[in-house]
């Protein structure tokens, strides 16, 4: 698809100031610091406008005898300490912003050879110089109004044309394909170049930003570099393949006028960028040509005069605030060139020889011819006269013609090396430069804007409007809502051709004359959708107004309404505040209390803890007495034992010598006395048959009388009533009788004597010893050792205790038991008494009996 040219339109075309208004071309001086100490400067600045120029012994002036000191006047003189960032404040700012303007600038450094005009232009990685930051500032200005790539495109006619969507977006596709199938054609570097790569990642960006831009047109940026080496033009950016550039330098280019009378560079390489990144890398590329050698003076002295363009095009966006206007009139395209300027130089000093000379001398020509031009320029200007200017005697000042006879801004860097070594070529440059400031240059053009009626602010309105119907998009609400703009951003389509065909240029008439009614009644329409959106508006006003007065009713109420919970508010804090303070000494008192518990509990516990202290020792004690008991009860018995045992000894040794004694006695009365023999059989006779009978007698119970003087006499205690009852069960009190459950009855006359008793077989329930008894005996039966009967009575009182129980204290131990008069030898136990035993044996037996009383120690009754 063709690019959309423009048709003509009736529209004011950049022209050159009809006031004739001018500017003198701005000058600024920049020193550069010395290299060495013992360098002798050879300049004053003596205001920030002037600087003191004092010639050295050894300059020509000097030796001429006509050494004199020079005050020049600049529009502003850097001494050696300004930095980058201010020279580019103030001289380049301005100059980026008259570009956004619309306006064209040109900037060249100028001075002698090594005096730092590189550096001020272009700057180091770190510290950029006026070219970078311009970049800088571009980019960061229009960042957000650049147009797509391609939507303009150069015509080789030092002019753009503006591209459909659909064809830029067909060359995109075709360079990125470009770009994927061959591999873009590199410059080889030398060793001395640095890597752009590196140079980009180290560079610090200046933030400066220019607000004059226009919100509602789009921007793109484009860059050429070419150099003028030997009164030559090349193109640096030329795409020339490593081994070409090797074997042939670049092809040289031609200058051109183009249809606005303005110089440019035919077929030169004019690259798009779109960020300051791409810019730098294209003239990194061209620094790689540039013409650079190693002289006396500097160890990377520029041989040509390079000039880096940038061309800034804008176009206005359509109604929709989207798309640029397809109309080529309505572009504005201003340029900014900055000049590194190959250094003067005087060959005495250089001691250039061969290329290097030759080089020197066309650049000194150049710059000859620059002076030249620019000093008949100012003496036509001064005093009227029209020497023809000789800009076609370099390619440098022909470049120019457009600048310096035509319109623009032109400032001039002069950047001088104050040392006293450069003191005749720095007067050279002086001289030039205060006088160039006296040239007057025609003042930029304010770029004529069309006005296509369109509304201010839409390109903003379009984002806000595809933001809303994304969103819309997003939370699924179907958005296909008609921008219906048109009425509020267009007066209608573009004015019809008037180009004036034929004589009286009635075709043109004619259609202007239909343009212009259709134009008028789309303005009616215009006017009466305008009162109705009025109308609208007023309605929507005063509803907003009756809103708005209801809004204020419901105000005034919702205020009272605040007011009056504000003070409801206030009461409850007020009793929140005294409930708290109650609230604070309730809970100072539990905390009172509940430290007096804790202690209370303290003490409890200690006293839990002697009490079980003491119950343990009590334990003890009780079990030490009971051992102790235990203990002495066996030695007593064991004692007893051993003491019946040799009574018994001595008894039955008693009871044979009685025995032989009565039987002696017997034999003794049966040989004396018969009669006397005989009763005395029948006394024992009757005792047999008494016995015999189960029946007692008259004369049995004499032998059975009460112990009296009789039975003590003979040795006998048959029944003694004393021994009829223990008496260490008499006393006071009940007697809580605790006996085996079936008893082996006693048949003994010592039974214990318990008036009042309860008789228990187990002591189950604990109120019978605790409730009404006062005494408690236990009685148990077993056998002893000779396998007797052995009953024992183990009494005690019964004490009650704190808690509530009872305690007995064994007071008293009785035995009773029963032994055989005949001994062990008389066979197995036999408490029956014989039938056939005598009297006497009887009366021997009962004699003894053992008792247990007090104390606890049981001991034997003597024989009565
Ligand atoms: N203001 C400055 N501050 C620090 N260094 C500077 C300054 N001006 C120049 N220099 C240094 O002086 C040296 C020469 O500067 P530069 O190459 O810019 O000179 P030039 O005028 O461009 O020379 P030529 O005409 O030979 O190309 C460089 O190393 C540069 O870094």
């Amino acid at each position: 698809m063709k690019p959309v040219r423009a048709r003509n339109l009736p529209r004011k075309t950049p022209s050159k100031s009809k006031s004739g208004s001018k500017d003198p071309v701005q000058v600024y001086c920049r020193l550069r610091p010395m290299q060495n100490e013992s360098d002798v400067s050879c300049m004053t600045i003596t205001s920030p406008q002037s600087i003191r120029v004092s010639p050295p012994d050894s300059s020509t002036n000097y030796r001429a005898g006509t050494a004199k000191d020079v005050v020049y006047s600049f529009k502003r003189v850097f001494d050696d300490s300004v930095g980058q960032q201010e020279v580019f404040q103030t001289v380049g700012l301005p100059l980026v912003k008259s570009l956004i303007d619309g306006k064209n600038g040109l900037l060249f450094a100028y001075g002698v050879t090594g005096s730092g005009k590189t550096y001020t232009m272009n700057g180091e990685p770190r510290d950029g110089g006026i070219m970078p930051r311009t970049l800088d500032v571009i980019f960061n200005t229009i960042a957000d109004y650049q147009a797509k790539r391609y939507t303009f495109k150069a015509d080789k006619m030092n002019g753009f044309e503006i591209q459909s969507d659909v064809d830029a977006l067909q060359e995109r596709q075709q360079d990125i394909l470009r770009n994927l199938e061959s591999r873009p054609l590199r410059t080889p570097r030398k060793n001395s170049d640095p890597d752009p790569e590196v140079i980009l990642q180290c560079r610090l960006p200046d933030a400066t930003k220019v607000d004059s831009i226009c919100a509602d047109s789009s921007y793109a940026v484009f860059v050429t570099y070419v150099e003028i080496y030997n009164n030559s033009v090349y193109d640096l950016l030329e795409d020339v393949p490593d081994d070409m550039l090797r074997n042939k330098p670049l092809q040289m280019k031609i200058l051109r006028e183009d249809a606005s009378k303005n110089m440019y560079v035919h077929g030169v390489t004019e690259v798009e960028v779109q960020s300051p990144e791409e810019a730098f890398k294209a003239f990194y590329k061209g620094q790689r040509k540039k013409r650079v050698a190693n002289t006396m003076l500097n160890s990377e002295s520029s041989r040509s005069h390079s000039i880096f363009s940038i061309r800034l095009v804008q176009a206005p966006l359509d109604y929709h605030g989207e798309h640029v206007i397809q109309d080529k009139g309505s572009m504005v395209i201003s340029q900014l060139s900055l000049v590194d300027l190959a250094g003067c130089e005087r060959t005495s000093r250089t001691k250039n020889s061969g290329q290097r000379l030759r080089e020197a001398g066309n650049i000194n020509n150049s710059l000859m011819t620059l002076r030249s031009c620019l000093e008949i320029l100012r003496e036509n200007q001064l005093n009227g006269t029209k020497q023809i200017v000789p800009y076609r005697d370099s390619k440098l000042t022909h470049l120019f013609k457009s600048y310096l006879d035509g319109e623009g801004e032109v400032r001039m860097v002069v950047c001088a090396n104050p040392r006293a070594e450069d003191y005749d070529e720095t007067l050279q440059v002086m001289k030039f430069a205060e006088m160039s400031q006296e040239v007057q240059i025609a003042r930029p053009i304010v770029p004529v804007r069309l006005d296509y009626g369109l509304t201010p602010g839409r390109r903003k309105a379009n984002q806000v409007f595809r933001t809303a119907v994304r969103q819309m998009h997003e939370d699924g609400i179907n958005a296909n809502i008609p921008v219906d703009v048109d009425l509020v951003y267009s007066l209608s389509t573009d004015f019809p051709s008037m180009d004036i065909l034929d004589h009286n240029g009635s075709k043109v008439i004619a259609d202007l004359k239909v343009f212009l009614e259709e134009r008028m009644k789309h303005r009616a329409m215009l006017q009466r959708d305008l009162l109705a959106k009025q109308e609208q508006i007023r309605a929507l006003l005063s509803e907003v107004e009756r809103e708005n007065v209801l809004t204020k009713q419901e105000s005034s109420t919702l205020h009272a309404q605040l007011e009056h919970e504000r003070s409801r508010i206030q009461s409850l804090q007020s009793k929140m505040g005294s409930l708290e303070r109650q609230n604070s000494s309730l809970q100072r008192r539990y905390d009172e209390q509940e430290q007096q518990i804790n202690l209370l509990q303290q003490e409890k516990a200690d006293l839990e803890m002697a009490l079980s202290q003491s119950a343990i020792d009590r334990q003890k004690v009780k079990h030490r007495y009971n051992a102790k008991v235990q203990m002495e009860t066996e030695k007593i018995s064991h004692e007893l034992e051993k003491k019946l045992e040799r009574d018994r000894q001595v008894l039955r040794s008693q009871l044979r010598e009685r025995d032989d004694k009565i039987r002696r006695v017997a034999q003794a009365l049966k040989e004396s006395a018969p009669h006397s023999s005989s009763s005395s059989a029948n006394s024992v006779t009757n005792v047999t048959s008494k016995s015999d009978g189960g029946t007692t007698t008259q004369s049995s119970s004499a032998l059975l009388k009460t112990p009296g003087a009789d039975s003590r006499r003979m040795g006998l205690a048959l029944r003694n009533p004393r021994h009829r009852r223990s008496r260490s069960a008499e006393g006071a009190g009940r007697w809580l009788d605790h006996c085996p459950a079936a008893p082996v009855p006693l048949g003994t006359v010592l039974q214990p004597n318990m008036k009042k008793r309860k008789s228990v077989t187990k002591l189950t329930d604990v109120k019978d010893i605790t409730k009404g008894t006062e005494r408690y005996c236990l009685t148990t039966q077993e056998q002893d050792t000779d396998g007797e009967l052995e009953t024992r009575l183990y009494k005690g009182d019964i004490v009650p205790t704190c808690s509530g129980g009872a305690q007995v204290i064994f007071s008293d131990v009785e035995l009773l038991k029963q032994s055989s008069p005949t001994g062990n030898a008389a066979g197995p136990v036999t408490r029956k008494r014989s039938a056939q035993m005598s009297g006497v044996d009887i009366a021997e037996r009962c004699s003894t009996a053992v008792e247990g009383h007090g104390n606890k120690r049981p001991h034997i009754l003597p024989k009565p």
